[in-house]
């Protein structure tokens, strides 16, 4: 990366910055290719990991019910991804196993835990809650609820309900035997007795480092523990699990199996890393706005660290005659649904928005992703935030599809976080500049038109 030790941007000014942090509470074109290994742990040594009963090749041979893989093949899933394939066959078997899961982003994680769910509720009592699935975002929630009710369309009796703000009707309360929710409309419900915990088989948490470790999240993901039957099974999923979340999670799912992916192997090659060398911060939005046309050859998500500066950069855009959205944590719920149900279908291309969508959201139409803001955490914002960087560029490069991210820098401080970010996970970013912009524009189009992942390239598999 070039050397930016003489541009140093001055600190911004005014009130504090609202920023959101992503804990509040389709089908596929892509190849399977199962090419590398991942390291799986067994709760139970006496197991042998590379027993063939420990991984399928088929969905067919996890022998689920009709009705679920009559839902796969609705998908047009026709093999599991290497997540899936180890994944599955242990978290199904009996008796129940705990399971903490890595796996990249876009890699099929979701469909390894729904399918889980759909093979242990009892479809006899629909309205009893059996599974109860977390993530950090209403709009996670709502997806999860989606591939929940997709996969299992075929499921004769099956209830699924999202237990986000304003979702539950107090009369009523739960009456579903999955239940997808944030923790804290969750909380509430069990706390108001509407909802019955005590038939529970089940807790899936997504996004698991994210939702055990801040604060406020942890902090609820464990008294919501409390509240369970303690024969619960939990199945843990994230692609960052940092080693001291890692060790709390361990805890928190005990005796659990294990499928990890080594430092060097997070990120997924089928997304093109590059990086803008930007003159001060006053001349990211000029380039930004340089990039709008190639922006709009997918979809892409513009992520900035505060609802101020999305606000603010939206404003600017439409007045010069863009089209943008911006969504938040400061929109209200059924406003943020639209917004993002706009982008889903394409008919808003480019998103403005806050590390409140920086995990798991999947919309497979992204082809790029603007770090406009370094993902920074801790005391100050001082720190560089690597699992936030890998979860916001895993936006694109979906289940094996080919994306570009490109992360602004203008200032010595930005400049070193996104070293930092690339030593840490041994990524070479391609350098950008807003003085070539044919050069730029060659770039990022060589990967965006392209509509094949690189032959080099296995797809979907772990550790690629
Ligand atoms: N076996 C499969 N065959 C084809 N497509 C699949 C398969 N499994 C999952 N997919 C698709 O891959 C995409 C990414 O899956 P998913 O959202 O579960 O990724 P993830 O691993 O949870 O990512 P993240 O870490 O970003 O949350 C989805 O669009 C999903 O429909």
């Amino acid at each position: 990366m070039a050397d930016l030790a003489s541009r140093i941007s001055k600190p911004e000014e005014g009130a504090a910055p609202q920023v959101d942090d992503p804990t509040e509470g389709a089908n596929s074109v892509g190849i399977v290719e199962n090419a590398y290994d991942v390291e799986v742990k067994l709760a139970d040594l006496q197991n042998d990991a590379e027993s063939p009963l420990f991984s399928v090749q088929s969905f067919e041979q996890l022998g689920l019910p009709k009705a679920i893989n009559d839902g796969l093949l609705a998908m047009n899933f026709k093999k599991p991804s290497k997540i899936q394939e180890r994944a599955l066959p242990l978290m199904i078997s009996d008796p129940p196993t705990n399971m903490i899961a890595q796996s990249q982003s876009g890699t099929g994680k979701t469909a390894a835990f729904v399918l889980t769910c759909l093979a242990r509720v009892d479809l006899a009592k629909p309205q009893q809650p059996q599974a109860l699935l977390l993530a950090p975002s209403r709009e996670l929630a709502r997806q999860i609820q989606g591939v929940v009710q997709t996969i299992g369309q075929f499921c004769e009796n099956l209830i699924v309900q999202a237990a986000i703000p304003g979702e539950v009707s107090r009369e009523t309360g739960v009456r579903a035997s999955i239940v997808v929710g944030t923790p804290g409309t969750v909380m509430d419900l069990i706390r108001r007795r509407q909802f019955d915990v005590s038939q529970l088989k089940l807790l899936v948490i997504d996004e698991a480092d994210n939702m055990l470790d801040q604060q406020g999240l942890g902090e609820q993901c464990v008294r919501v523990k409390t509240l369970l039957p303690k024969t619960i099974q939990i199945l843990l999923f994230s692609a960052t699990f940092p080693d001291n979340v890692h060790r709390f999670a361990q805890q928190f799912a005990p005796k659990a199996n294990e499928i990890k992916l080594r430092h060097t192997e997070l990120t997924v090659k089928g997304i093109s890393q590059m990086y803008m060398d930007c003159p001060d911060e006053g001349q990211k939005y000029d380039v930004l706005c340089k990039l709008y046309g190639l922006m709009t050859i997918g979809s892409s998500v513009i992520f900035v660290r505060t609802r101020e500066s999305a606000n603010e950069i939206q404003r600017r855009m439409e007045a010069d005659g863009h089209k943008v959205s911006a969504l938040h944590g400061a929109f209200e719920g059924q406003n943020r649904d639209a917004l993002l149900d706009d982008f889903r279908s394409g008919r808003s291309k480019v998103l403005i928005t806050t590390n409140v969508l920086a995990r798991g959201i999947d919309v497979s139409s992204v082809s790029m992703v603007i770090n406009y803001d370094i993902p920074m955490k801790g005391p100050g914002a001082g720190v560089p935030d690597y699992e936030t960087y890998l979860h916001r560029i895993g936006r694109t490069g979906r289940f094996g599809r080919v994306g570009v991210s490109i992360s602004f820098v203008c200032d010595r401080r930005s400049y070193e976080a996104l070293s930092d970010i690339a030593n840490h996970y041994g990524i070479d970013l391609v350098q950008l500049s807003p003085d070539d912009w044919d050069l730029t524009e060659k770039h990022v189009q060589d990967v965006i038109k392209s509509s094949r992942a690189r032959p080099d390239y296995a797809p979907n598999a772990l550790g690629n």
